[in-house]
């Protein structure tokens, strides 16, 4: 069944943290939700055009789960092409504060094996083709971005994937997720200086997405699939879209698994962090300046501070 929703409709995004909705953006290979059955699907209209797809939804316990495939479900968009605004606009806008986004990564560390799991905790961005925030047209914001991920969710994250992780693959507690461009992947020479600076994992997504969930006020979280060596390995075949592909079918039944029992925690916990209300040091310009074409538009995530 699919339904419509437009700007604002419902207030959803007035509802309090424990009655919120959890978000999944899946990457690479994860295009749908398999545990659960979907129930719902919705289209949400946004200031910022449609989303890569529209919103499933599914329900667990008493958490609904928002789930939208990043690049589409037939993976048509490239990451410079996702609609990252209208992504996390829409997600906030049907009432989500909790975002896990599993995605496929190259591995930047020798200890860092295909198949593992990293849940990341730094970036470094080299992207140049994204949108920095939603605060312009007159309305200025400066997010904190020294824990670009919310440490919260990353811990429980954390927990829940080291109890479901198959045996002989590693869970990596942190890590810095190098952020490039694409689609093309890296050369040899970007690769080695990359490892150099120290980075972990590389993929091409998670910060235009964790920058903007800072300004939705919504908690953003990596579940990163380790997928190959990049190009910078002496021994490995360098990466290919066949090699992620391949080792996406055997880290899909794992995502899957972790969304599931995550999403059971959250149902319990419901976790209240910083990352809520991360614009309340951020906001800048007066709200009695700020012109009422920009205030509508960010109305769902300021509504708490401008009224
Ligand atoms: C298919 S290989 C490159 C592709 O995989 C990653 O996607 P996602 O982050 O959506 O899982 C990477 O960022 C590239 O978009
Ligand atoms: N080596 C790599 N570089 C960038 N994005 C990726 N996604 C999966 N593997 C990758």
């Amino acid at each position: 069944m699919i339904n419509s929703h437009f700007i604002t409709m419902n207030k959803q995004h007035l509802l309090p943290i424990k009655e919120s909705r959890l978000g999944v953006i899946g990457g690479s290979g994860f295009y749908s939700i398999n545990k659960i059955d979907c129930h719902e699907e919705i289209e949400v209209n946004t200031p910022y055009g449609k989303p890569s797809d529209s919103i499933r939804l599914f329900k667990t316990g008493n958490l609904e789960i928002a789930f939208i495939a990043r690049h589409g479900r037939t993976h048509k968009l490239n990451p410079t092409e996702i609609p990252y605004k209208a992504n996390i606009w829409a997600l906030r806008s049907i009432g989500v504060r909790w975002i896990i986004a599993p995605s496929a990564v190259g591995s930047l560390q020798e200890q860092i094996r295909p198949l593992d799991i990293v849940i990341p905790d730094q970036f470094i961005d080299r992207t140049h083709k994204r949108p920095a925030t939603f605060f312009n047209e007159g309305a200025v914001a400066h997010v904190t971005m020294g824990d670009p991920f919310c440490m919260n969710l990353s811990g429980i994250l954390c927990n829940v994937s080291e109890e479901n992780i198959p045996g002989g693959r590693q869970l990596h507690r942190g890590g810095t997720y190098l952020a490039m461009e694409g689609p093309a992947f890296s050369t040899r020479a970007e690769s080695n200086l990359y490892r150099s600076w120290g980075c972990s994992i590389i993929g091409m997504t998670n910060h235009t997405e964790a920058r903007l969930a800072k300004e939705a006020e919504i908690a953003y979280s990596s579940l990163s699939m380790v997928t190959d060596y990049d190009c910078w390995h002496q021994t490995h075949q360098e990466v290919s879209v066949e090699m992620v592909l391949e080792n996406l079918r055997a880290n899909t039944e794992v995502a899957n698994k972790i969304v599931f029992e995550i999403a059971k925690v959250i149902d319990k916990k419901r976790p209240q962090s910083k990352s809520h209300s991360s614009l309340k040091d951020g906001l800048i310009t007066q709200k009695e300046n700020i012109p009422s074409f920009t205030k509508e538009k960010l109305k769902i995530f300021t509504d708490s501070y401008w009224g």
